[in-house]
C-alpha cells in the first residue's frame, strides 16, 4: 500500500472510532429519554431495559478510550440488535425500532472494502427482513396505546434522522479536511513551505495568460544560495535545511501580494512578477540579494550562518514561452556564479519573434 493510501486510510479509521465513541454518547442520552418514556407509558419491563441499555453505551465508550475497538463495536451492536429486536417484538414494527439498525448501513460501507463489508450487510439485511415477518406475524407482544405508540414512532424518525444527518455530515467534512491537506502537499514543498515547482508552473501559465491578455509585464527572477554544498558539508544537512527555511521566509517578506515564490528545486528558487517589467524586477531582485546577506540564519549553535544569493533575472518578451524565459533566467543566474557570486545579472535578450509566415518567405 502506498504512503499516501496508508495515510488516508489512516484518517478514515481514526475518524471512523472518533464518530462511534461520539454515537455511544448520544445513543446512551436518547436511551435515558426511553426510559423516562416508557415509564411514563406504563412499561416499567421496557424502561428498566433502557437502563441496560446506557449502561452497554458507557462500556462501550470506555472500551473506545482504551482503544479495545473490536469488543467496542461488538457492544454496540448487541446493543443496537437487540433493541431493534426487543423494541419492535414487545411494542410492534410500527413503533419505529428498525429505523436503528438501518444506521449501521453506512458504518458498514465505511469500514472497510468490499469483501469485508459483505457479508455483514447480508447479515443486516437478513436480520431486517427477518425481524419485519416475526414482528408483523406475532404482533405486539407488550402493546402500548395508540397515541404512546404514534409519539414513539415520531421521536425514532426524528432520531434516526439527526443520527443519519450527523454521520453523513461528519464524513463529508471529513472527505473535505482530508481534500485541502492532499491540495496542501501537491502544491507545496514540505520543508520550507513554499509552492513546489509543479505549482508554480501551473499559476505562471495563468500569469502568462493574463499578460498577453492585457498586454502587461510579466518578470521572473531564478535564486540560487551560494556555495550551499559547503554549508551542508561543513554545518551538516540540518543546518542546511534551516537555511532553507530562513532564506524562504526572507524570500516571501520581499514579494508583493501579486508575487508568487516557489521552490524551484534543492537550493534553487524562482519568483514570478506580475506586472513587472524588467526595470521593476531588477530593482526587486536587487532587494532580495541585499536581504539575504543582511539577515544571517542564527541557530541555536553558537555561530550564526551567513549566506548569500545569486539571481538572474527575465522578462517576458511577447511571443516568448515561459521555459525559453525560464532558460534565459537560468543563463543570467549562470552568469552571476561565474561573475563571483552575490549579485545579480540580467537575461540576455530573447531570440526576436518571428512573425508568421517570415520564415517561409526566404
Ligand atoms: N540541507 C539540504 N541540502 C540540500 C537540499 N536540497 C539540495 N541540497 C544540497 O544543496 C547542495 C547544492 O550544491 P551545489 O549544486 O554544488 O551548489 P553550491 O554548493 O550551492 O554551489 P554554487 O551554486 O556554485 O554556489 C548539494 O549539496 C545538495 O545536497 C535540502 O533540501 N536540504
Amino acid at each position: 500500500m502506498s504512503l499516501a493510501a496508508d495515510a488516508r486510510r489512516t484518517t478514515a479509521h481514526a475518524a471512523f472510532w472518533m464518530m462511534t465513541r461520539r454515537v455511544t454518547i448520544l445513543a446512551a442520552s436518547v436511551d435515558i429519554v426511553f426510559f423516562v418514556f416508557f415509564l411514563w407509558a406504563g412499561s416499567p419491563l421496557l424502561a428498566w431495559l433502557n437502563v441496560l441499555s446506557v449502561g452497554l453505551y458507557g462500556a462501550a465508550n470506555r472500551l473506545l478510550v482504551w482503544r479495545w475497538n473490536r469488543s467496542a463495536l461488538l457492544l454496540i451492536w448487541l446493543e443496537v440488535i437487540g433493541h431493534a429486536v426487543i423494541g419492535s417484538l414487545c411494542v410492534g414494527w410500527d413503533a419505529g425500532f428498525n429505523y436503528y439498525l438501518l444506521m449501521f448501513i453506512p458504518a458498514i460501507m465505511v469500514s472497510g472494502d468490499w469483501p469485508r463489508v459483505a457479508a455483514p450487510l447480508a447479515m443486516l439485511f437478513a436480520i431486517y427482513l427477518g425481524l419485519h415477518a416475526v414482528s408483523n406475524q406475532l404482533g405486539p407482544l407488550v402493546p402500548i396505546d395508540d397515541t404512546a405508540l404514534a409519539l414513539l414512532n415520531v421521536f425514532n424518525v426524528s432520531i434516526f434522522f439527526a443520527m443519519a444527518s450527523y454521520t453523513a455530515r461528519f464524513y463529508y467534512l471529513l472527505v473535505r479536511r482530508t481534500e485541502g491537506r492532499l491540495r496542501e502537499h501537491a502544491t507545496r514543498d514540505t520543508l520550507t513551505q513554499l509552492f513546489n515547482r509543479r505549482h508554480l508552473l501551473e499559476i505562471a501559465e495563468g500569469e502568462l495568460a493574463r499578460a498577453r491578455r492585457d498586454d502587461t509585464s510579466l518578470s521572473l527572477v531564478i535564486v540560487d544560495i551560494d556555495h550551499f554544498k559547503q554549508i551542508n558539508d561543513e554545518l551538516g544537512h540540518d543546518v542546511g535545511d534551516r537555511v532553507l527555511v530562513h532564506v524562504s521566509g526572507l524570500f516571501q517578506a520581499c514579494c508583493r501580494a501579486s508575487d508568487t515564490v516557489a521552490r524551484w528545486g534543492g537550493e534553487e528558487f524562482l519568483f514570478l512578477l506580475p506586472n513587472t517589467d524588467i526595470e521593476a524586477a531588477l530593482d526587486f531582485a536587487r532587494r532580495v540579494r541585499v536581504a539575504v546577506a543582511r539577515h544571517p540564519l542564527v541557530p541555536k549553535a553558537p555561530t550564526e550562518v551567513a549566506c548569500t544569493v545569486s539571481l538572474g533575472v527575465a522578462s517576458l518578451a511577447p511571443g516568448e514561452t515561459l521555459e525559453a524565459a525560464i532558460v534565459r533566467a537560468d543563463r543570467a543566474l549562470y552568469e552571476s556564479k561565474m561573475a563571483g557570486r552575490n549579485r545579480v545579472t540580467p537575461a540576455p535578450a530573447a531570440a526576436p519573434e518571428v512573425p508568421l509566415g517570415e520564415d517561409l518567405a526566404c
